[in-house]
């Protein structure tokens, strides 16, 4: 993954705000490489992974591509049906990912938005990862707020992760997204002056 940039990886846990941070970063101009979006592509209608879906869980795809609350219902809190899914997904994602970075060759910064950071693609390759991070409780208040969420879904998703505090410690730099979304983007700029500070490209 030798780039011609700074690459940063964006990460942090379920309902952690990285996808607010990621558009906070588009808006000051940098590209973002959305692997949550690069995979809703893959399996929406006409994507190229669902052959491979319908195949491993058979009724969880159709013409509006895959049914995201049964195919999430047949591999969260499942971790061997989990990794199944993940054998089919990831290979692709790192494809787009690297066809992203060929784009985007002549972007000083780049960001890898990528929830599976740690746990899946591993930091090779990267300048500085910023982790994104609130309390417990305010993440469960956000998470708990959207349609289709339960507890038992909310538990099993955070299980097949890891956890906040070890990504924290991880991290180069921490992004605190428990305070107002404004301090949240005062925060993120003086984060991106430390790493446009940074000396050299990824290795
Ligand atoms: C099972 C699916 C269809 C459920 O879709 P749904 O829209 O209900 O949930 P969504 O994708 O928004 O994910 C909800 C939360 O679960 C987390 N999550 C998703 N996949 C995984 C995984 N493999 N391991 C741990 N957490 C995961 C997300 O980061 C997010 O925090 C979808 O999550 C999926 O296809 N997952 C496998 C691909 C994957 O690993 N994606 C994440 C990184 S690229
Ligand atoms: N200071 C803040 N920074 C970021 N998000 C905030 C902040 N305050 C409130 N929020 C809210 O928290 C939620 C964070 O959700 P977001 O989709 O960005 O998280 P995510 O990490 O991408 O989640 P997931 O991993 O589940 O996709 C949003 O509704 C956002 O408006």
């Amino acid at each position: 993954m030798k780039g011609c940039q700074k690459i940063i990886g964006l990460t942090g846990s379920i309902g952690m705000g990285k996808s607010t941070v990621a558009g906070m970063l588009r808006e000051a101009g940098v590209p973002v490489f959305d692997a949550d979006a690069t995979v809703r592509a893959l399996q929406g209608p006409g994507g190229a992974l669902l052959p491979a879906i319908e195949a491993a869980f058979p009724g969880t795809t159709g013409p509006d591509g895959v049914d995201r609350g049964k195919l999430g219902a047949a591999v969260f809190g499942k971790p061997e049906a989990l990794a199944r899914l993940e054998a089919i997904v990831h290979p692709a994602v790192a494809a787009a990912r690297e066809q992203f970075l060929a784009q985007h060759c002549d972007s000083p910064m780049v960001v890898f938005d990528i929830p599976l950071l740690f746990e899946r693609t591993g930091r090779g390759g990267m300048d500085a990862v910023v982790v994104v991070s609130a309390p417990a409780p305010v993440q469960k208040a956000r998470v708990m707020a959207r349609p289709g969420m339960s507890e038992a879904r909310f538990a099993d998703i955070l299980a097949a992760q890891m956890p906040d505090a070890e990504k924290r410690a991880r991290a180069d730099y921490v992004l605190d997204t428990g305070t107002s979304i404004e301090e949240t983007r005062e925060a993120l700029a003086k984060v991106l002056e430390r790493i446009n500070h940074l000396d050299g490209n990824a290795a």
